[in-house]
C-alpha cells in the first residue's frame, strides 16, 4: 500500500533511500538544508556518484511521486512516516559522533508533528542511547522508531531493495506495524526482519561496522607479519576464505578502510562506549584503527623506497582518489591521505581517478591533478595504485612502460595482475605479498 514517506537529510544516504521508498510504491517528500541539493535533486539529477541512482531518482522525479523541498512544514504537513537520515560525522577535535544534525531535524519537525500521529524513523549511525533522547522530545501522538542502514556506497540501490536484514528498533506494536507496511515489497522478497528496543537496534548498526573494520584489521596484520615472513597474504585469504566459518569477505588486504563510516563509527562507539563505563570492552577497536593507519604509512615507505630513499624532485603517480571504487566519496580516503602526505614530503604528485576528481580537488587543492590514468603516469618515477577501480585493472602494462620514467608498480589494493605487469617489464609490488 502507498504511504506518504518523507526523507531527511538528502546525502548519500538519503538521496537513495528517498528514490528506493519511490520505486517500491510511495509518494515521497524529500528535504535537505543545502538549497543546491535541493535544486540538483529536484532537476532529476544526483549531485554524486552512485551507479545506477541518477536513473531511478530521475524516473521517479518525472511522475511527481518523488519531489524535494527545502521547507520542514511542507515536510510535516505532506508525511506520515519521516525518515531522519542526516549525517553523523566525527566531532571536530574529538572522537565522539557530531548530534548536532540529527537534533536539528527533531528540533525542526516537533513542533510540527503535534496531533498529526506521525512516526519518526531515524536512519542515522547515532551512538546507543540517542533515540531514547530523541524520542522524548517528540510530541505525544508522534512516536519515534530506529531503523538503521546497513547499504554499500556502490552497491546503494541494490542493498536497499533487496538488503540483507532489516532492523527495526520500536517502543509499540504500531510502530512496527507500520515499519512493515512501509517496507511491505522488501520483505516480500524474504528479507529477515529483526524487531527489538532502541538500544539493541543502534547498536547492530555500530556493531556491524566494527566487526566488518576488524575483519579488514585483521587481514592487514596478517599482511604485515606475511611481509616480515616472506609470505603472500593473498593467498592466505584465499585459504582461510574456504573455512565457511571465516568466509572470504572483507578479507582483502591493502592500504586499508576508508570512507564517511568506518573510520569515524568505531571511533565514536568507542568514545560511547567509555561514557557507558566499559571502554575496556572495546580498547581492540583502537588496535583495529591503528593497524589500519599504519597501512597508509606503509605505502608512503614503499613508495619512498622505490623512489630511491626521498621524494625530492620525484614524480609520483596516484591512481585512484575515492575511498572505494564506483564511489566518488573522498572522505577520509586512503588514496588521498597517501598522496597527500608524499605531497607533504617533497613528492611532485600527479592524482587521477575516473569520478572522485572535483571532490579531491576541493578537499586537497594543492595537489596535482591529470586528465587521465596515462596522464597521471607521464614520467612516473613510481605508480601508486590505491583504489581498485576496473579502469585501473584494465589498463595495459606493456603499452605505458615507455609513459613512465621508471616501471614501478605499488599495488595498494592487491587487484592488479601482478604476473601480467611484471611480464610486461614492471617492478610490481604488494603489501604483504612477496
Ligand atoms: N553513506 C553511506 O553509505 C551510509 C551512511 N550511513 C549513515 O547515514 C547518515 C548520513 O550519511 P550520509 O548520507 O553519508 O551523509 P551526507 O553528509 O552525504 O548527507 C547528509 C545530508 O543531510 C543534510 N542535512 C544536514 N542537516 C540537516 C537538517 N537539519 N535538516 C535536513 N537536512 C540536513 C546535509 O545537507 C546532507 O545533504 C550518517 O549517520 C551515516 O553514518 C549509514 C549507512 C550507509
Ligand atoms: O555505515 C556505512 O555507511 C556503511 O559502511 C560500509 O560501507 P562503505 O563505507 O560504503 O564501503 P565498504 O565496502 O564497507 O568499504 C569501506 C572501506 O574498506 C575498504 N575495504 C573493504 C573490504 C576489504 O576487504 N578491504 C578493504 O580495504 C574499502 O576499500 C573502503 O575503503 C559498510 O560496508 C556498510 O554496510 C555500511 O552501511
Amino acid at each position: 500500500m502507498s504511504a506518504r514517506v518523507t526523507v531527511i537529510g538528502t546525502g548519500y544516504l538519503g538521496a537513495t533511500h528517498a528514490a528506493c521508498m519511490a520505486e517500491i510504491g510511495h509518494e515521497v517528500l524529500g528535504l535537505d538544508v543545502d538549497p543546491d541539493k535541493v535544486a540538483t535533486l529536484r532537476s532529476g539529477r544526483v549531485p554524486f556518484y552512485e551507479p545506477g541512482l541518477e536513473e531511478l531518482l530521475a524516473k521517479h522525479v518525472a511522475t511527481g511521486r518523488l519531489r524535494f523541498t527545502t521547507s520542514y512544514e511542507e515536510v510535516a504537513e505532506f508525511g506520515e512516516v519521516h525518515f531522519s537520515c542526516v549525517g553523523t560525522p566525527q566531532s571536530p577535535g574529538g572522537n565522539a559522533a557530531d548530534l548536532r544534525h540529527v537534533d536539528a531535524v527533531i528540533e525542526h519537525l516537533a513542533p510540527l508533528l503535534a496531533g498529526r500521529n506521525a512516526l519518526v524513523v531515524g536512519k542515522s549511525t547515532v551512538p546507543v542511547g540517542t533515540a531514547e533522547r530523541l524520542a522524548a522530545m517528540l510530541p505525544e501522538d508522534a512516536e519515534l522508531a530506529w531503523n538503521p542502514e546497513f547499504l554499500r556506497e556502490g552497491f546503494a540501490v541494490e542493498d536497499t531493495l533487496r538488503p540483507d536484514r532489516l532492523v527495526f528498533g520500536v517502543r509499540s506494536a504500531a510502530a512496527e506495524a507500520r515499519l512493515r507496511a512501509v517496507y511491505a515489497p522488501v520483505i516480500s522478497h524474504g528479507t529477515p526482519v529483526v524487531v527489538t528496543d532502541f538500544p539493541t537496534a543502534e547498536l547492530v548498526k555500530t556493531s556491524a561496522n566494527a566487526f566488518l573494520a576488524t575483519k579488514i584489521s585483521f587481514i592487514n596484520a596478517m599482511a604485515e607479519v606475511c611481509e616480515a615472513a616472506g609470505a603472500d597474504v593473498a593467498l592466505l585469504a584465499e585459504a582461510l576464505s574456504h573455512d565457511t566459518r571465516i568466509g572470504g569477505r572483507f578479507l582483502r588486504a591493502g592500504v586499508g578502510f576508508g570512507g564517511g563510516c568506518l573510520p569515524k563509527d568505531i571511533r565514536a562507539f568507542m568514545a560511547r562506549a567509555g561514557e557507558l563505563g566499559v571502554g575496556q570492552a572495546l580498547t581492540f577497536l583502537r588496535e583495529v584503527d591503528h593497524i589500519n593507519m599504519r597501512r597508509r604509512g606503509r605505502v608512503v615507505d614503499l613508495a619512498r623506497e622505490a623512489a630511491g630513499g626521498g621524494f625530492l624532485g620525484r614524480r609520483i603517480a596516484v591512481l585512484g582518489a575515492a575511498f572505494k571504487p564506483d564511489s566518488d566519496d573522498i572522505r577520509d580516503s586512503p588514496a588521498l591521505n597517501v598522496a597527500a602526505q608524499i605531497h607533504l614530503q617533497g613528492g611532485n604528485v600527479s592524482v587521477y581517478d575516473p569520478k572522485a576528481m572535483d571532490n579531491a580537488r576541493k578537499a586537497f587543492p594543492t595537489l596535482a591533478y591529470a586528465a587521465s590514468a596515462e596522464d597521471a603516469l607521464s614520467e612516473a618515477d613510481v605508480v601508486l595504485h590505491l583504489t581498485e577501480w576496473q579502469e585501473f585493472r584494465d589498463l595495459d602494462p606493456a603499452a605505458l612502460r615507455d609513459t613512465v620514467a621508471r616501471p614501478y608498480v605499488i599495488d595498494g589494493r592487491n587487484a592488479l595482475d601482478a604476473g601480467r605487469w611484471r611480464a610486461a617489464g614492471w617492478t610490481y609490488r604488494a603489501l604483504g605479498r612477496p
